[in-house]
């Protein structure tokens, strides 16, 4: 990935106020979709959040990079899709040359001191987040917002990270307190679902495609 290639305002890291409550919400987006704006919308709401930093990675470091769109265009349709001024679509790991989440949030943490950040996931990334890198450590270190996904929903007692972190998982009832609780902490929203995926999407394209060249 060339990163010259990318408008500066998206490399830079956002800008944040001291005591602001934030949350992280990092994912593909190849490409974005109302799946992923429901997840931020619901974040923003039941987190009480002044801002979400709508991080595209330069690649997932657990995926297959074959398929990926270049990140220019993962960049233009999120913000395309998310006209909430409190959402700032951003590239910064390629600045600071990282995909890997833990190393990320120890950046992020380190320059924005007094801030309350939350890593905000899907829950099917939750069934498979003990395969991240330092995965625990990000657990110990920021709180937690897991949102609902069709087919996911057992993930918040079957997961191993749900099963290990069972001691500091709150109610959703209390949601808005997650960004100023000592972590770990974290918690697993129910609400409106929606069974948007990328990788359909993709297939669609894809299919469209071959019916158009028949
Ligand atoms: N429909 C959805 N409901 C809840 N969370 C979602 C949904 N779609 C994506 N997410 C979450 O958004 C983040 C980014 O996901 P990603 O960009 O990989 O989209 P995806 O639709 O899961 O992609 P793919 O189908 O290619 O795996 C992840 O935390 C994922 O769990
Ligand atoms: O750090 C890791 O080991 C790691 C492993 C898998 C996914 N992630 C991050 O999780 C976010 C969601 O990724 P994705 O591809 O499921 O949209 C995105 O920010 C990835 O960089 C991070």
């Amino acid at each position: 990935m060339r990163s010259d290639a990318i408008e500066p305002r998206y490399l830079k890291m956002p800008h944040v106020e001291k005591g602001m409550a934030v949350g992280l919400f990092g994912g593909s987006f190849n490409p974005p979709h109302e799946g992923h704006v429901l997840v931020a919308d619901i974040a923003l709401r039941r987190l009480g959040l002044d801002q979400l930093w709508w991080m595209v990675t330069p690649g997932n470091p657990l995926k297959d990079h074959s398929q990926l769109s270049p990140l220019r265009e993962r960049l233009a349709l999120s913000e395309a899709i998310t006209p909430d001024p409190r959402i700032k679509v951003t590239a910064f790991e390629v600045t600071i040359g990282q995909n890997y989440t833990a190393r990320t949030l120890e950046i992020v943490q380190a320059r924005n001191p007094g801030v309350h950040f939350v890593w905000i996931m899907g829950a099917d990334s939750l069934k498979s987040f003990h395969r991240w890198q330092n995965w625990q450590r990000i657990a110990r270190t920021f709180p937690i917002a897991v949102i609902d996904r069709p087919g996911s929903t057992l993930a918040f007692l079957s997961s191993v990270m749900a099963k290990t972190f069972d001691h500091a998982r709150i109610d959703e009832e209390d949601a808005r307190a997650l960004a100023y609780r000592p972590a770990p902490a974290w918690t697993f929203i129910h609400g409106p679902r929606s069974p948007l995926s990328s990788s359909a999407l993709r297939q669609r394209e894809e299919t469209k495609k071959d019916t158009g060249n028949k």
